[in-house]
């Protein structure tokens, strides 16, 4: 690992491990798990505070994919789905660039619909991220596009429509060398990255996209965070809240 990896992992995890030491509740029953490489932070810290007896044993996990759901078993939790769990305490989730209204990008990992879903069924969601994540203005560092859920046979009809909103690029989401074709997702479907550029609405462009016929969900997330945690390069973290106040914590 280079020493920008490096520099990197260690703010995934210092973001992670404060969000979870702010934000698990003591009382916690069910607590949702996001997808990505941040999330695994989280995980992380959860088991070794469940170890340490800091949080109750008998806390139900729900996951937003397969690769969260791995984690989940992994770290010996207990694992639920959001169809038996409609009502979450509190879901810890990444994400690909977030706004300071904590308005965010998520999808980067093709989770974006079952991320949506737990994020919506939780009664607060905290975000994780590096500092590569803190944005001024969606759209502006995270430029491979917004990514969108599409039910494969729509994907030609979608990728029209988005090019007629004024999508600067729209890429169907491929497997590379590990797959011919593109990718599906954990709900068997394939991914569209649209890039709008600056995107200056961020609310209507998300219901706009949502409204396409073919389109399961969009990878933007409106007024939905509560609070958002980013590792600094130097060790610090900047804690970001919904209701505009942003902390240091060293
Ligand atoms: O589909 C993937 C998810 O939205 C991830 O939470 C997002 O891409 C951030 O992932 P990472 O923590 O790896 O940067």
């Amino acid at each position: 690992m280079s020493s920008v990896e490096a520099t990197i992992e260690a703010a995934k995890r210092l973001a992670a491990f404060t969000a979870i030491d702010t934000h698990f509740p003591k009382d916690a029953k069910v607590v949702g798990i996001g997808s990505g490489s941040t999330v695994i932070y989280c995980v992380e810290r959860i088991v070794q505070k469940k170890a340490a007896g800091e949080i109750p044993a008998d806390v139900v996990y729900i996951p937003t994919g397969f690769q969260s759901k791995e984690l989940i078993i992994n770290g010996g939790l207990q694992l639920g789905a959001v169809d038996g769990y409609p009502v979450i305490d509190v879901a810890f989730d990444g994400a690909d660039e977030v706004d300071p209204a904590l308005n965010c990008i998520k999808g980067g990992g093709a989770c974006l619909f079952q991320e949506k879903l737990v994020a919506i069924c939780a009664k607060k969601f905290v975000l994780v991220a590096d500092f590569r994540k803190n944005s001024t203005a969606l759209g502006t560092q995270w430029l491979q596009g917004v990514p969108i859920e599409v039910v494969p046979t729509a994907h030609a009809k979608v990728r029209q429509d988005l090019l007629a909103m004024g999508a600067k690029t729209v890429t169907l989401r491929l497997g590379g060398k590990a797959k011919a074709g593109p990718v599906i997702t954990d709900n068997c479907n394939v991914i569209i990255d649209a890039h709008f550029g600056e995107i200056a609405d961020p609310s209507t462009l998300a219901r706009e996209i949502k409204l396409l016929v073919g389109v399961v969900d969009v990878g933007l997330f409106i007024n939905m965070a509560a609070a958002s945690y980013f590792g600094n390069e130097d060790g610090t973290v900047t804690a970001k809240f919904s209701n505009g106040d942003v902390k240091t914590i060293q």
